[in-house]
């Protein structure tokens, strides 16, 4: 399908969703073709603007630790942010590179299981599905209930929510939880779910060892005062970033890189992705 007819396509069921009272829905699933129940579903919940190589690096070590089809990946894309404002690209150009990203990422698999298996290449049909969603819900526990609530997997279902440091301390922050604002609402989704975190070492965030005391202090019943407890520690996986060195992937430095130095995109998002912003310009002032 021409990138005319899928923005159309997406234009519409978009339209759909937002003007329905549901608050998650799959637009989309690659393959199309019915595959096996899932038994673990990760979530890569994100704005998409656009999908980079880190995004990539997050879901492609969260699936690599089990490849097996029974796992499935949902990638997310959230209409309301709970800090941002939206802001180019459309959400339609946002969907699009989802799928081309989705694609991105199985070929990736593929290519990458032949080194640690047996040298052939990994049949597609081993592959995880991957869904593409929206959702109305700016907050993970929200996000969480809402993939629950909408009947589209099995029940009991664990969910891991792929994310990076940066908001693992959003989702640990009391000021998003009216109206005690204390995190007693988290308990929902640290009782059923998990946290798989990709540490994100820089001068803000600070070194992985600061990033491991994070969690250590929750372990520890730091954050009891406010809600926080230690048990929920067991349910947050924090797994290595970048290595020192190499330099920090993110949507914005892509954003940057489209305008600027686009030869820079060809380490900032993955192929497809970078042909689609080359040739469709989705981040110009023109669109
Ligand atoms: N380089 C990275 N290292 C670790 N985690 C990352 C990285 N890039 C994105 N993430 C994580 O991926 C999830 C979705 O990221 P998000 O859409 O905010 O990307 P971003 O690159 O930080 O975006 P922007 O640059 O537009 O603020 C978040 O949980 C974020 O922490
Ligand atoms: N407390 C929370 O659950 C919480 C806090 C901040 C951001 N978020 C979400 O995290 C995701 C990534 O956010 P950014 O795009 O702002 O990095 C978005 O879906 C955003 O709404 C959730």
């Amino acid at each position: 399908m021409s990138f005319h007819a899928l923005r159309a396509q997406y234009a519409s069921l978009l339209k759909q969703f937002i003007a329905s009272t549901k608050e998650f829905e799959v637009l989309t699933s690659i393959p199309t073709d019915p595959s096996p129940p899932a038994e673990t579903l990760y979530v890569l919940d994100s704005s998409f603007n656009p999908p980079t190589l880190a995004h990539l690096r997050i879901a492609s070590s969260a699936l690599q630790e089990r490849l097996q089809p029974t796992s499935r990946l949902l990638l997310l894309l959230a209409t309301q942010n709970a800090d941002k404002p939206s802001k180019p690209a459309s959400f339609e150009d946002r969907l699009i590179m989802m799928e081309l990203f989705a694609h991105d990422l199985r070929s990736h698999l593929a290519t990458t299981a032949t080194s640690t298996s047996s040298g052939h290449a990994h049949p597609t049909t081993h592959l995880p599905s991957i869904d593409i969603g929206v959702t109305k819900k700016p907050y993970f526990v929200d996000k969480a209930a809402a993939i629950e609530a909408a009947g589209t997997y099995p029940t009991p279902l664990e969910q891991v929510h792929l994310t990076g440091y940066d908001t693992l301390i959003r989702i640990l922050n009391p000021k998003y939880y009216p109206p005690e604002y204390n995190l007693q609402p988290l308990n929902v989704l640290f009782s059923r779910h998990r946290l798989r975190v990709r540490m994100r070492p820089d001068d803000e965030w600070g070194s992985p060892e600061d990033q491991q005391e994070f969690v250590a202090a929750l372990a520890r019943g730091d954050r009891e005062n406010e809600g926080g407890r230690r048990e929920w520690a067991e349910r947050i996986h924090l797994v290595p970033g970048k290595t020192p060195g190499e330099p920090p992937v993110s949507s914005t430095k892509a954003r940057e890189a489209v305008q600027a130095t686009s030869q820079d995109l060809d380490w900032l998002v993955p192929d497809r992705v970078r042909d689609f912003m080359r040739s469709e310009q989705p981040y110009s002032r023109d669109r």
